[in-house]
């Protein structure tokens, strides 16, 4: 059984480089609360329970009570700066300022006082992240907040706005490895299996508690926008509404799914459809965002690719500090593949792992700017007008986040592969098969493993993660149309119709009766 003595000796065995705050001799409160919280979970014995909050508190009041848990991260400090500057860079930003774009018109990036969460070796990051796993303690049940200090260090829990989201499923893909690819350690990180569905409440959760903290400072915010392939809108929809703070998205007009659409008309928020594409959205919402008080929710903000790093750091935690060899992430506006690197980057920097995978961003044949990019040697960079896809969420020619997505690449040994429509649809089909029920843009990035591992780039007992980037559900209407095979020029190869039959016992027999003499494979 854990308790918190065990929990506290051990961290307290740990090296800080410096000023040891567990063993600070000037403190004198010993364990911390989170320790003391881990205990009450699992220890069940009367004297144990009355460390338990009072019954007229809740989470954040607790949080709040147990200040001395969160000032003891007073060194840690974050800014914005140019992309691919240092936190010493002489143009900076507070995260308290309203800004998108560097001077010169560039990226900017959140950087990390890194000599300082330096003073804390990889054992005590690792041991510290580890303690706060399933927990209810506010704010660190969040899989992202649950690693605040690398995140937004300097925010206040009280303005945190989350629904615990994160600590997602690492699903071991025993059979569709074994079975479709010869490999035996195949996983698939569930990042869609979260509030709102997708991964993006992983960034939003970060950039609505700034923007509910920017809001209590009195900044003149009167909402919160973005354009929308429809994930982004639902989360962003969504934590609004959990905070009360107005939204405001821009949706190309029939091309997203009703799941999605759905989502932030239901979560009350001011819905323009807009009859473009995304990427005239986007520039829509760019527009608006710098002659109103409205803040910009895209991850063109670089606060969204804080909460999205974290679930790097998530799956190195699943493999207990382990490495794998290869990761995949389907990718649009190709914020995503960026905030992968950079979670991955810090664990090494940090001295919590050795190396980092090798990064792969999977795209849609109907929409490749990067895999053009990558394919002509990174010579050139040229938008693309995206055709339709099955994955309507990467639907994206013009990705704010090219510069971010190439640097990834470069410093990962990096790969872009693609997927037709044909290729995407029958991987999503094969891997609902064998147990998953995936959205297209994860086929997208199944479809990259497939063709990695027929060219032997990728090794059967290769450590590869595929990150499935959204639920299955909010796309079902693209499985009825492969199943039923309704969709024009394609074979439609695992589609599994079903059978009509008549209600009467010996037509269902004969149905059965030639089901089993035949069955699928
Ligand atoms: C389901 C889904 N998968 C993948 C992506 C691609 O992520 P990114 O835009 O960060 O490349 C998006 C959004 O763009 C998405 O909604
Ligand atoms: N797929 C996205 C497109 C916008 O990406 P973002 O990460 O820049 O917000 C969506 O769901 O809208």
């Amino acid at each position: 059984m854990a308790t918190a003595s065990v929990f506290y000796s051990s961290l307290s065995s740990f090296s800080h480089k410096s000023k040891p705050f567990y063993q600070n001799p000037a403190s004198k409160h010993r364990p911390t609360p989170t320790f003391i919280s881990c205990t009450s979970t699992f220890d069940s014995t009367p004297s144990v329970l009355k460390t338990r909050r009072a019954a007229d508190e809740n989470i954040k009041d607790e949080a709040r009570r147990q200040r001395e848990d969160s000032s003891r991260h007073g060194e840690f400090r974050a800014k914005y700066v140019p992309f691919n500057s240092g936190f010493d860079s002489p143009e900076s930003y507070s995260l308290d300022e309203i800004v998108y774009r560097s001077q010169s018109g560039g990226l900017l990036d959140v950087q990390h006082d890194m000599d300082a969460l330096k003073r804390y070796d990889g054992a005590y990051w690792r041991a510290l992240f580890d303690s706060r796993v399933g927990k209810t303690k506010w704010p660190y049940g969040s899989g992202v907040w649950s690693k605040k200090e690398w995140v937004l260090p300097e925010i206040d829990p009280d303005d945190i706005v989350s629904a615990f989201e994160g600590n997602s499923n690492l699903f071991w893909a025993e059979r569709f490895g074994k079975q479709f690819l010869g490999m035996n350690d195949l996983w698939v990180k569930h990042c869609g299996i979260s509030h709102t569905g997708s991964f993006k409440d992983l960034g939003m959760t970060v950039l609505v508690s700034q923007v509910n903290r920017l809001r209590k400072l009195n900044r003149p915010l009167v909402g919160v926008g973005c354009a929308s392939t429809g994930d982004t809108s639902a989360a962003l929809s969504a934590y609004c509404a959990a905070a009360g703070i107005p939204s405001i998205v821009f949706l190309p007009a029939n091309k997203i799914s009703i799941a999605q659409l759905v989502q932030p008309i239901a979560n009350g928020a001011f819905v323009l459809s807009i009859d473009t594409d995304f990427d005239g959205c986007m520039k829509l919402i760019r527009e608006v965002t710098s002659e109103l008080p409205i803040y910009l929710a895209n991850s063109l903000n670089s606060l969204r690719l804080e909460g999205q790093k974290t679930a790097a750091i998530e799956i190195l935690q699943q493999f207990d500090w382990e490495v794998p060899d290869w990761v995949i992430v389907p990718g649009g506006n190709l914020g995503n593949i960026y905030a992968f690197y950079k979670g991955f980057k810090m664990c090494q920097e940090l001295g919590l792992v050795d190396r980092i995978p090798r990064l792969v961003c999977a795209q849609a044949k109907n929409a490749n700017p990067l895999y053009l990019y990558y394919k002509s040697g990174w010579e050139e960079f040229k938008p693309v007008k995206a055709n339709t896809t099955f994955a309507s969420a990467i639907q994206i020619g013009d990705p704010v986040s090219i510069d971010r997505a190439v640097y990834a690449l470069k410093n990962s040994n990096g790969i872009v592969e693609e997927a037709t429509e044909e290729e995407l649809m029958d991987a999503m089909a094969h891997a609902d098969s064998t147990g998953m029920f995936i959205c297209p843009h994860t086929g997208v990035a199944l479809t990259a493993l497939i063709k990695l591992r027929r060219s032997g780039v990728i090794a059967p007992t290769d450590r590869t993660v595929v990150v499935s980037t959204a639920h299955g559900l909010k796309f079902t209407q693209s499985k009825i149309d492969y199943h039923t095979k309704a969709i024009k020029n394609m074979e439609c190869r695992f589609a599994n119709s079903p059978v009509q039959v008549k209600p009467d016992i010996g037509s269902v027999m004969d149905v059965l009766q030639k089901h089993l003499m035949n069955p699928p494979n």
